[in-house]
């Protein structure tokens, strides 16, 4: 499944000393790593560790105590609120419930963002809306609401709609909670094919094997008692060479898992 594309050599996430937590108590302490433009970046780690914590972090859903994020070479945490603004439309972000809007039609769940974000007229929203339900296979269901499609078409809707003002960089987080194995690998292929595409850079959290070893690029792994991250490299690295038993432990198990499924 995987594919020949080489990340560009620029970085499109800088994450340097980050702290964050929630009411005072520390869940991340002093974590630092890089994305590269292009990259399909995880996240991994056990429940609990902060994987969903960092994206919050990322993305200023929450204040991060200490350290620095930059996109594309620009601190996020030093912009200005309507900058910061102009940043996060530059992202598309994907949370674990989908959270697509059921009393609205695929359609308008899609054009939302263009209707907040953008001026464009009626009708070249439409012309945007059909071609992102397009490259997430769903042409065709425009006029469906949320409840009529399967739990995976929601996560290609939810999709299509963090890609509608074509955003450099898309937060994923945990793709596959709520799928079946064959559903979760067809996702994986549209997560490749969008980054074929569009050259959409994207982190994902996730701790699912199949998809750690199929499409990441790259991983860092988070651990709860170290507040951070524990390994980083490629998934084919870290389960060949980490001396970490955590890290062992939790790809193999996770290994076992996904070789049943
Ligand atoms: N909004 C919040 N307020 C207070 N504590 C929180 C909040 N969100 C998460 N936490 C706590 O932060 C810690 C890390 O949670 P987080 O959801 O980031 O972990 P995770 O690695 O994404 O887990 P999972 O794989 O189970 O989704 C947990 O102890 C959790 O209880």
């Amino acid at each position: 499944m995987k594919t020949s594309t080489k990340p560009a050599d620029v970085n499109a996430i800088e994450v340097e000393g980050l702290a964050g937590g929630y009411d005072g108590r520390t869940i991340l302490q002093d974590v630092s790593f890089t994305v590269k433009r292009g990259e399909i970046f995880f996240v991994i780690g056990g429940s609990g560790c902060g994987k969903s914590t960092l994206l919050r972090h990322m993305i200023g859903l929450h204040q991060p105590t200490a350290g620095s994020v930059k996109y594309f070479g620009e601190d996020f945490g030093a912009a200005d609120a309507a900058r910061r603004r102009e940043l996060l439309k530059g992202f598309g972000v994907l949370y674990q419930s989908g959270a697509l809007w059921s009393s609205l039609t695929l359609r308008d769940n899609v054009a939302l963002p263009l209707v907040e974000h953008t001026d464009l007229n009626r009708r070249d929203r439409e012309e945007i809306v059909a071609l992102k339900l397009a490259q997430v296979g769903l042409t065709g269901y425009e006029d469906h609401f949320p409840s009529e499609i399967s739990g995976g078409m929601k996560k290609r809707a939810g999709l299509a709609r963090a890609l509608a003002l074509d955003p450099a960089i898309v937060f994923f987080d945990e793709p596959s909670a709520g799928l079946d194995p064959v559903t979760s690998r067809k996702l994986d292929e549209l997560v490749l094919q969008i980054r074929e595409m569009l050259g959409t850079t994207l982190v994902i959290v996730s701790h699912e094997l199949d998809s750690i070893f199929g499409i990441a690029d790259r991983v860092i792994m988070l651990e709860r008692e170290a507040k951070g991250i524990i390994a980083e490299g490629t998934p084919k690295e870290l389960a060949a060479k980490s001396d970490d038993p955590r890290v062992q432990e939790f790809l193999h198990r996770v290994a076992r898992a996904g070789a049943k499924a």
